[in-house]
């Protein structure tokens, strides 16, 4: 066992009223302030965020305070400092082999003094790293310095267009101001709270769904390096928030709103210049489909057009609508489109059922006895077309659970697109969803297997009654069977496959996921991917809020 930190940093007891900053607002410098034995917390006092006194049982109405009630899971409550760093207290055993850095992105700060945010999308990015060495841990977090996160530091309200907050104009003039400014993008949010990748070239990027939002962090220190600029003429305001990324190469989707369709781009790893390969014209509907994900092969990429689409009219709004800046338009048709990587040429696009999907897990290609690719198979963590989960995702539904199974169902999701002209695609569970409760979101597999034919997925699922993904679940997509973990009462984010280094089985490995735990205290899980079975946990001495997609970067490759 590693030595731990002992006093509680967040959740009330090490800064109560006011959050640690790294710069201020005002730009003093940070203090670093010993906080329990091996951690550290960077304060500096600012009056512009602060956490929330308690919640009161809210109605969504006025949204002041933000979900700091005794009986608020920890997973929704705002991160308390602005960062922190030390050795993780353990339990069980790390593999040896483990040697390197966890880090994962996502929304932890969803307040701004006594002002509490919408949507779980809404939060300001907040990184987690854990680092492995030697059959030890070491934690740290910190907020991702994005202009957004600054400007909102510095002025004590949103100044950026969140994912469904918005600035509030003073005056009509300045919401005039404001909408000249959504058509250049300056408006937009580049609180890039979503993804994190390692490149081929060994930077580490945070995303969103802005391309503004695109933020090279330091992997050891958590610094915030800087903007990621795109130097090529590509322009656009929107990108897939998961790109593909291999040693080489990146690949990601631009939405085209005004000729609804996609761009499809790739950049070499070591530059910052997208290279357009082609273009994908939408079928149905006035915009393109959301594309949060989509997944790649060997030889071609999948464009994804479901109907739940964007729309300008609500790009527009003050106010968000049920299904934010989407429309769903279930009369346009869903399709599945398949372009060359080589050619940009469009080799299939089928209509297939309608479909909701947030990730795509992997796609591989079907071949005949020839060789020659038939059909393309894409898996997704799919919502059985049902958009209510974004609703679901709303900060007052996540803080308010009854007892009552409010969840919606998914599945693994699995396309077959022929590649033989046929104007159809198919769209079957791969599994039967009851194997992992019904819940199926934020999946991952193993980095070796992308593009091609794979066997496992891990991903959050669900033990009912439940209001949200409770459960950690390895789908085996041959023996169409599912091992779960499940512990009363904890959250835990989106299973992180590692591979074993030299391993040769798909799933010889550990899966990490971060786990924010009902008592107010969270751990790094690390399951042995076979059996899944729990190896070890590295435990934070307070408690840390849900957390989105993560990343690896293995210690050769790192200078930690
Ligand atoms: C966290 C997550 O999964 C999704 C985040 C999506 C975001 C922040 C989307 C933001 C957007 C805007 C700020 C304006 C333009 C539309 C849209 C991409 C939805
Ligand atoms: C957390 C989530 C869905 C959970 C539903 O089952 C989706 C997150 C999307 C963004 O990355
Ligand atoms: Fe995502």
């Amino acid at each position: 066992m590693s030595g731990a930190a002992g006093r509680p940093a967040s959740s009330g007891a090490a800064v109560p009223g006011r959050l640690a900053t790294g710069q201020g607002a005002k730009g003093k410098r940070a203090v670093a302030q010993p906080l329990a034995a091996g951690g550290v917390v960077t304060e500096t006092p600012t009056p512009a965020i602060a956490p929330a006194p308690p919640a009161r049982p809210a109605a969504d109405a006025p949204r002041r305070r933000g979900g700091r009630g005794a009986g608020e899971h920890a997973a929704w409550k705002s991160v308390r400092q602005e960062r922190w760093e030390g050795a993780l207290e353990l339990e069980g055993e790390l593999p040896l082999w483990l040697d390197g850095t966890y880090l994962r992105n996502g929304p932890g700060l969803w307040n701004l003094g006594d002002y509490g945010f919408r949507h779980l999308f809404d939060g300001y990015a907040t990184l987690v790293r854990v680092s492995f060495r030697d059959g030890r841990a070491v934690g740290a977090h910190r907020q991702v310095e994005s202009e957004a996160y600054r400007a909102a530091r510095a002025h004590g309200k949103v100044c950026y267009r969140e994912f469904s907050e918005v600035p509030k104009p003073d005056s009509f003039l300045s919401y005039v101001g404001q909408l000249a400014t959504l058509f250049s993008g300056s408006s937009l949010t580049d609180n890039s709270n979503t993804g994190i990748v390692r490149l081929g070239d060994g930077r580490v990027l945070c995303l969103t769904e802005t391309i503004k939002g695109s933020i090279v962090i330091d992997p050891d220190t958590l610094d915030t390096i800087g903007k990621f600029e795109y130097t090529d003429k590509l322009g656009g305001l929107i990108h897939s928030a998961h790109p593909i990324v291999t040693d080489t190469e990146f690949w990601t989707l631009i939405p085209d709103l005004i000729r609804p369709g996609h761009s499809v781009v790739r950049m070499d790893a070591g530059t910052n210049e997208r290279q357009f390969v082609g273009r994908v014209d939408c079928r149905g509907g006035p915009a393109p489909g959301w594309v949060h994900s989509f997944p790649i092969t060997e030889h071609y990429v999948v464009v994804p057009e479901m109907p739940l689409r964007y729309c300008a009219k609500n790009l527009l709004r003050a106010e968000p609508t049920p299904l934010y800046k989407f429309e769903w338009h279930r009369e346009s048709g869903a399709y599945m489109h398949v372009m060359c990587k080589a050619s940009g040429k469009v080799v299939a696009s089928v209509e297939v059922p309608p479909y909701v999907t947030f990730h795509f897990i992997n796609a591989y290609e079907e071949t005949d006895e020839e060789g020659r690719v038939t059909a393309i198979v894409a898996d997704c963590c799919e919502h059985n077309a049902n958009t209510s989960i974004l609703d679901k995702l709303r900060l007052q539904n996540l803080r308010s659970f009854t007892g009552q199974d409010v969840l919606p169902d998914a599945r693994v999701g699995r396309f077959r697109i022929p590649l033989d002209g046929c104007p159809f695609g198919e769209l079957e569970s791969a599994l039967d969803p009851d194997e992992h409760g019904r819940g199926m979101d934020m999946c991952s597999i193993n980095p070796d297997y992308v593009g091609k034919k794979y066997r496992y997925a891990y991903a959050c699922g669900a033990r009912r009654p439940c209001n949200f993904p409770n459960t950690l679940t390895k789908v085996d997509l041959v023996e169409k069977t599912a091992k779960n973990w499940y512990e009363e009462g904890a959250v835990p984010s989106e299973p992180f496959f590692v591979p074993r280094p030299g391993a040769v089985e798909e799933d010889d490995g550990v899966a990490i996921s971060m786990v924010s735990a009902r008592d107010g205290s969270a751990y790094a899980l690390v399951l042995d991917a076979k059996t899944f079975q729990e190896v070890a946990r590295a435990k934070f001495p307070y408690a840390m809020p849900y957390g989105l997609h993560c990343c690896w970067v293995p210690r050769d490759s790192s200078s930690a």
